[in-house]
Formats: structure tokens, C-alpha cells, sequence
């Protein structure tokens, strides 16, 4: 069986964070593994506080898994602080995975910071550069590339400047814009359009954690990153047609198995 770690935040809600990456690699067949970086108290409407985990213990948590375990890929998602993210790229240099897929966590939904500010230049100097792809929102594109973000143009230009930035590939999420949710895949020489329909929902707590671990997924089976792009894209489409109207805010996208069994996304090999 293909295994996936997880090196991201806790969300107690279920809907986002580790949760929803483990709930993903399950459902598309492949073994979960999960380095915790920050314990949030979290529900669909609101993060009432965050404990950070100790970067020794995050440390160890990794060399736990590699020593022992063969990794096929990782996602890292929300990282709190400098320190953990000074920690996990040191630990990620030690042991070399082929595919790490990096989902920029820096505001939750609701509004909650996930990143310290002063994490940011941490996050481009050491993680960008060797990772094999970032997938970073709108408002989080804008925040690396110290640029606004508003049209099609501006979304080419946001990928040519994480490139410059020292970026390899790039997803770049097309969701906070209006319209439909179209996001530009960029593998460092050419541009791939993934187009999306808008679906009309407030649940769409854990979106970009659920596309990231299914990109991770089914690189982790041996998919090109192009093919595995667009297989999460389909998988992210099928989660949030099938959301759950669970609590009174943002509710959680969808896991059930059968759902991508029936939509051949799952791996019966
Ligand atoms: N309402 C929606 N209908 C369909 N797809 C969506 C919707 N909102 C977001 N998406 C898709 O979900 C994925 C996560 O996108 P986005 O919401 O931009 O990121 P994040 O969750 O990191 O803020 C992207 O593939 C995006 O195009
Ligand atoms: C632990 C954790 N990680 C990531 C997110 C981002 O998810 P969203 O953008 O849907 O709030 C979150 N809210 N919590």
C-alpha cells in the first residue's frame, strides 16, 4: 500500500487540517501518516485558540515515521510559527521525499491567522525552494508576491513571480475570485487551466486541504503531477457537490469512499 504523511494543525471540527488529510488519503486508498504542528480549538464557525507544538517534539514526530516507515509523499499545511517551519524543512532535508506538496496555510475561513507574520519569509526562503509543488489561494499568492491578485493577467503574473520567488510548481487556487473557480497549474514552463463551476454552498471548511492531500494522494500512487492535479481537482469537486451541512457555519467536505469509487477515482489495484 502507498503511504502519505501529513505535517499540518489539528482541527478539532473534523473539517480541515489533519482531519481532512487523513479522511483524503483514506478515501482514495492510500495509508495516512500525520506529523502534528499545532493543536486548534475549531469548529465550522470559528478558531477559539491554538496551542503550538514544541518543534522538538515535531522533530522527533518525523524522524518517528521516516526512520521506520517508507514515505511515498507529504503535504505540509498550516506550520504556526518560524520555528516550526525552520524545523520541518531541516528534518525534510535530512530524509528526501520525491513528492512534497506544500498548501500554504496562512488564514482559516473564518478570518483566524495560522501563520505568524514573521513566518512568511521563512516560508519562501526555506520551504518554497524545496518543495515540489505550493498550492497557495488568492489572498495567500498575495501575500508572497507582495502583489494584488484580481484578474486572469494578474494570476499568470502571480505564478511567474513565485517562480522567480524560487518556486518549482505551482497551483494557484482560483476559488477567492468571483466567478467560477478556475485554478492555473504552472509546472515551471507551461500553464494548465483546471476550470471549475461555481458550486453555491457555504461549506466549503477544509477546501484547500482536501485538494492538497488528494494532489499528495495520488502522487503517492505513482500519477504524474499534472494527472494527479487533475484528479484532485474532480475530487474537490465531488467534496464540496457533496458537503455536509454539519454545524452552523462553514460545514466540511465530503469523504465518502464510494463517492470517488464511483467516479473512478480510487486506485483498486
Ligand atoms: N464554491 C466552490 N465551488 C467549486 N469549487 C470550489 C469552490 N470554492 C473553492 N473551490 C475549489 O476548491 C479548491 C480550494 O480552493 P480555494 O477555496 O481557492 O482555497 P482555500 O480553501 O485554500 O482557500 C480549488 O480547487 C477551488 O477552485
Ligand atoms: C488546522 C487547520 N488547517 C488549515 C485550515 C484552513 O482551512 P480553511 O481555509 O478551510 O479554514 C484550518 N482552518 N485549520
Amino acid at each position: 500500500m502507498k503511504t502519505a504523511l501529513t505535517i499540518a494543525g489539528s482541527d478539532s471540527g473534523g473539517g480541515a487540517g489533519i482531519q481532512a488529510d487523513i479522511k483524503t488519503f483514506s478515501s482514495l486508498g492510500v495509508f495516512g501518516m500525520s506529523v502534528i504542528t499545532a493543536v486548534t480549538a475549531q469548529n465550522t464557525m470559528e478558531v477559539k485558540s491554538v496551542q503550538m507544538i514544541d518543534s522538538q517534539i515535531i522533530s522527533d514526530q518525523i524522524s518517528a515515521i521516516f526512520d521506520d516507515i517508507h514515505v511515498d509523499a507529504v503535504k505540509i499545511g498550516m506550520l504556526g510559527t518560524k520555528e516550526n517551519i525552520d524545523v520541518v524543512a531541516k528534518e525534510l532535508n535530512i530524509y528526501r521525499t520525491e513528492h512534497i506538496i506544500l498548501d500554504p496555510v496562512m488564514i482559516s475561513k473564518g478570518g483566524h491567522h495560522l501563520l505568524q507574520q514573521n513566518a512568511i519569509d521563512a516560508l519562501k526562503e526555506k520551504l518554497l525552494p524545496m518543495v515540489t509543488l505550493i498550492t497557495p489561494n488568492i489572498p495567500e499568492a498575495e501575500s508572497l508576491t507582495d502583489r494584488k491578485i484580481c484578474t486572469i493577467e494578474d494570476m499568470y503574473t502571480a505564478c511567474l513571480k513565485l517562480q522567480e520567488l524560487g518556486a518549482n510548481k505551482i497551483l494557484l487556487k482560483g476559488g477567492h475570485l468571483e466567478g467560477d473557480p478556475n485554478d492555473l497549474f504552472f509546472d515551471g514552463h507551461h500553464f494548465t487551466w483546471l476550470p471549475g463551476k461555481r458550486i453555491h454552498t457555504k461549506n466549503v471548511h477544509g477546501t484547500g486541504c482536501t485538494l492538497s492531500s488528494a494532489i499528495t494522494a495520488f502522487v503517492a500512487q505513482e500519477e504524474t503531477l499534472l494527472s494527479a492535479v487533475k484528479k484532485a481537482k474532480d475530487y474537490i469537486t465531488i467534496a464540496i457537490q457533496h458537503s455536509l451541512e454539519l454545524g452552523s457555519g462553514h460545514g466540511p467536505t465530503n469523504h465518502f469512499y464510494h463517492l470517488y469509487e464511483r467516479a473512478g477515482l480510487v486506485d483498486n489495484k
